[in-house]
């Protein structure tokens, strides 16, 4: 990209992609690496937007967590998978996390996620920022934060470890670990057996000037006061529940600006709406698309566990843009779920 073309210049928001070259991303670039004041990873920044941006963009909008598209045999689908993010391109988002939960990216080896994040990456060029995920242990995610940073990811999902549980204290530091080795924005999803406590999060966030977001996969009302009592906006918080959209119009007054949306990549145009009327507080227009859509969509999902991301590529398949079917340990949807599915979307497209 040469410097006349650059798409940070003289813009506040999106796109987010920078050349490098010209004077406002070269200081970009360094304010971001002085700022941090961490050990660099060598691996030169190759889209210049700091942490304090990137989240200061994410809450700018609706998230996007897209599936990850698998032939019959469950290899990557690569071109499948663009074109998908190609459709997805034309509606307005605040960014895109790729081979996040939704995107099965527990499923995928190291290599391939790095193949998908880099299909992202190419794909989206630039209009909105591509979040990686990291997961496992903590030397696996750090190794993925690299690979995610050399990949031109702009941020960072940090995901819950696998199988052990953990106190607060093991927690802070695997997430500090993990902040240190990179110097792109992280988000730590606080679920699963990687809760959060408010104390922990306001350790992290003074240790790491890179953590930059929080996203919440509990919805514990009291937990959320109290993390958003004591770290306040130094955070953004995403709201990362299972279908997210059930929990987003409370979450708002927890101070959770946005949220992760899975519906999005079947019902993009009933996603960006249910997103408007919880900006809104229209509560009249949310409780209306809860009960005309998503209450009985959590009907058909809660059947089986898994299917919160099974029923997102049931959902793909359902408006004849098929994503393959789903990697094992999840399953797919019966015939008959998918048909009930079907007329479901049939109420809201
Ligand atoms: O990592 C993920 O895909 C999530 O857990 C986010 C989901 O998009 C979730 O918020 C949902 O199902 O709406």
């Amino acid at each position: 990209m040469n410097r006349s073309s650059c798409t940070r210049s003289g813009i506040a928001t999106r796109p987010i992609r920078c050349c490098g070259e010209c004077e406002r991303c070269s200081q970009s670039i360094n304010r971001s690496t002085n700022r941090l004041g961490q050990v660099s990873t060598g691996v030169p920044r190759l889209t210049g937007v700091t942490p304090t941006e990137l989240a200061a963009q994410l809450k700018t909008g609706l998230l996007s967590f897209p599936v990850t598209h698998f032939r019959a045999d469950l290899s990557f689908d690569e071109p499948a998978y663009r074109e998908h993010l190609s459709w997805l391109s034309q509606y307005d988002v605040a960014g895109l996390f790729a081979a996040g939960g939704t995107g099965e990216g527990f499923s995928l080896t190291p290599v391939e996620i790095d193949t998908v994040v880099r299909a992202a990456v190419s794909e989206v060029a630039g209009r909105v920022p591509v979040i990686a995920p990291a997961t496992g242990g903590t030397a696996t995610a750090i190794a993925q934060a690299q690979a995610a940073e050399a990949a031109g990811a702009d941020g960072l999902l940090l995901l819950p470890p696998y199988l052990t549980e953990a106190g607060q204290r093991g927690l802070v530091e695997h997430v500090s670990a993990v902040c240190r080795s990179t110097n792109l924005g992280v988000t730590v999803y606080s679920r699963a057996n990687a809760i959060l406590n408010d104390v922990s999060v306001a350790e992290l966030a003074d240790r790491n000037d890179n953590l930059v977001c929080l996203k919440d996969g509990v919805g514990n009302v009291e937990m959320m006061t109290r993390t958003y009592a004591r770290v306040g906006d130094r955070l953004t918080y995403i709201g990362g529940l299972p279908t997210a959209e059930t929990f987003a119009l409370p979450l708002l007054q927890l101070g959770v600006s946005t949220y992760s949306s899975a519906i999005f990549n079947f019902v993009p145009e009933f996603a960006l709406g249910f997103y408007a009327d919880v900006l809104a507080q229209d509560r009249d227009a949310v409780y209306r698309k809860l009960n005309d859509f998503v209450i009985p969509y959590l009907g058909i999902r809660d059947r089986t566990k898994g299917y919160a991301v099974s029923i997102v590529k049931a959902g793909v398949k359902a408006i004849g843009r098929p994503a393959g079917p789903v990697r094992p340990p999840l399953q797919d949807l019966t015939d008959d779920e998918l048909t009930q599915l079907t007329a479901l979307i049939g109420r809201v497209k």
